[in-house]
């Protein structure tokens, strides 16, 4: 879910910028966090941000805690409702034979393990050599929150298609059978190569510019915090800061955002993401891609979608809304989630796409 400008109506009104409290950021912007009085609403947003974004990522101890029974029986009753992508891989491609698959990869918890520095969240090469070899078999996707280049650069693989910034930075290649051919501009990449760019969020380049100034200021005051940009979309990283300085920083950011009213907050794991307030996002990102690739409303086209996080349930309400595809929630926790089906970790994603790639070998070997 987003929180847009209409969420935050009420804390417009009870900002007072004085003069005795008045902060003034690098961006020129100006506010005061002890002119900001919460109201009971305010508060209830704030937490809710926290107590969602806790829920996103949940420490695995919080599972020990309570009756194991308990978590047991809850855990059980959610893996009938989602199967493992792993059990149920027989139906899977029963249900795919014939068709043409379209894979769409989330990048962070899914293809590379949920770290503290998102640095460091590195992709095995197992895995990239299975995501290539999934490439080789069908078109390809990778879609996710971070910055398109900086994902290129954890993935390395020219042949996919990518979806930076919660899929508002859309490139792929332009050549081949499966060259994009919807709207978007034509570009070339670093190796000369004819790709189409697509930007929903162009305009906003210079507004997630002045809001990173503003947000790094905050940030850099709290202990553990980080902050990314991701081009039209950036990260407040809450994983490292102690959980008693959670809501405190969730409350510094939301009244920062006042002054951008174009802007929301959405939430992931561990973390708050500030994006433009527009109809786009991981949902949108895969039915342009199916669109650019000529495959988009065709009862021949199986499309499934693997991801592990909150902004993934856009994209697995638009394959429930197409009633076809299959959404693959990646969770060791029970989650209220969108997607059929569920696989644990990187590790058994690796596993269904190796799976999935000797199954099609074999099939192309066979006919
Ligand atoms: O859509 P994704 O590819 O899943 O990207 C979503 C965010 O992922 C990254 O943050 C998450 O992973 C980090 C590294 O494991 C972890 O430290 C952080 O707590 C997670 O929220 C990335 O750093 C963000 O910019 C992405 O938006």
């Amino acid at each position: 879910m987003a929180f847009g400008p209409k969420d935050n109506g009420v804390i417009a009104d009870t900002l007072r910028a004085t003069s005795k409290h008045m902060l003034t950021t690098p961006a020129g912007f100006a506010f005061s966090k002890l002119a900001f009085i919460p109201t009971k609403n305010d508060l209830g947003l704030v937490n809710g941000w926290v107590d969602a974004m806790k829920a996103c990522s949940p420490p695995h101890s919080r599972y020990l805690k309570g009756d194991p029974f308990d978590i047991a029986l809850q855990y059980r009753n959610w893996i009938l409702k989602h199967p493992s992508a792993l059990t149920i891989f027989d139906q899977i491609v029963e249900v795919a034979k014939g068709k043409q698959i379209v894979m769409f990869l989330d990048y962070d918890g899914t293809l590379s393990p949920i770290v503290k520095d998102p640095e460091s969240a590195v992709m095995s090469e197992a895995m990239r050599s299975a995501v290539k070899k999934l490439a080789a078999c069908f078109p390809t996707a990778i879609i996710s929150g971070r910055n398109r280049e900086k994902v290129f650069d954890f993935v390395r693989l020219p042949e996919l298609y990518y979806a930076g910034s919660h899929g508002m930075d859309i490139m792929g290649p332009a050549q081949g059978s499966y060259g994009l051919k919807a709207k978007g501009e034509k570009a070339v990449d670093g190796k000369g190569n004819e790709v189409v760019l697509f930007q929903p969020a162009k305009d906003f380049e210079s507004t997630m510019d002045k809001v990173f100034t503003v947000l790094e200021d905050i940030v850099k005051k709290v202990n553990g915090a980080k902050i990314e940009h991701n081009k039209f979309s950036i990260s407040v990283h809450f994983r490292c800061v102690q959980e008693e300085d959670w809501a405190n920083l969730a409350e510094e950011v939301q009244v920062a955002m006042q002054f951008f009213p174009s802007l929301c907050l959405t939430q992931g794991r561990k973390v708050l993401e500030v994006r433009p307030a527009i109809a786009w996002d991981k949902g949108k990102a895969l039915e342009y891609l199916l669109n650019a690739l000529g495959l988009e409303g065709r009862a021949d086209v199986f499309p499934v979608y693997i991801g592990d996080d909150r902004t993934d349930e856009d994209a697995f309400k638009v394959l429930n809304k197409q009633r076809h595809g299959l959404g693959i929630l990646v969770s060791t926790a029970v989650k209220e989630t969108n997607a059929q089906s569920s696989l644990r970790d990187p590790s058994e994603v690796l596993e269904f796409l190796q799976r999935l790639v000797s199954w099609q070998q074999a099939q192309a070997s066979s006919d």
